[in-house]
């Protein structure tokens, strides 16, 4: 779907810049499932979080985790789009590699904010389990 801004200069003002960084990121939010889906899992998380109470430096790794694996699959969707945009709709050996090695790191952020669950969620629980044993 075209866009009705056709602005192709530099942005000339904070405002601007802010705009269509917005614009990105809700575009994004729309059209990729992965990026919902990832929402919905962070606010299952900060749910979980605020029911055992953890501590605000507990609070602060599931924030930079959640924001970690936001910013890999916003870079994710970039670099899917800008493959796209240069190969279209063809198989392309190294098109594969690359959008194969950058859901890699999809992975890769997603493996560190399980370790990052782990660490704030296993205390409280172990503590739960034994309080019932
Ligand atoms: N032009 C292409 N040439 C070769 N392989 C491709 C091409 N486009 C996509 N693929 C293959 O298909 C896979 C999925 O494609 P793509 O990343 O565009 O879809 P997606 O479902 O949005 O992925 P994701 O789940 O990571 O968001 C890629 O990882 C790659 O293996």
């Amino acid at each position: 779907m075209a866009s009705r801004d056709k602005q192709i200069e530099k942005n000339h003002h904070f405002g601007q810049s802010l705009k269509h960084a917005l614009t990105g990121l809700f575009g994004v939010y729309l059209r990729e499932g992965n990026f919902r889906r990832e929402g919905l899992m962070a606010l299952v998380v900060f749910i979980f979080a605020w029911v055992f109470q953890v501590g605000r430096f507990q609070w602060f790794i599931l924030l930079l985790a959640v924001m970690l694996v936001f910013l890999m699959e916003l870079w994710n969707t970039i670099i899917e789009n800008v493959v796209d945009l240069v190969v279209g709709h063809q198989f392309d050996e190294r098109a594969k590699r690359i959008k194969d090695m950058s859901a890699g790191a999809v992975l890769v952020a997603s493996g560190i904010a399980v370790v990052c669950g782990l660490y704030v969620f296993l205390p409280p629980l172990w503590q739960l389990l034994t309080s019932w044993g």
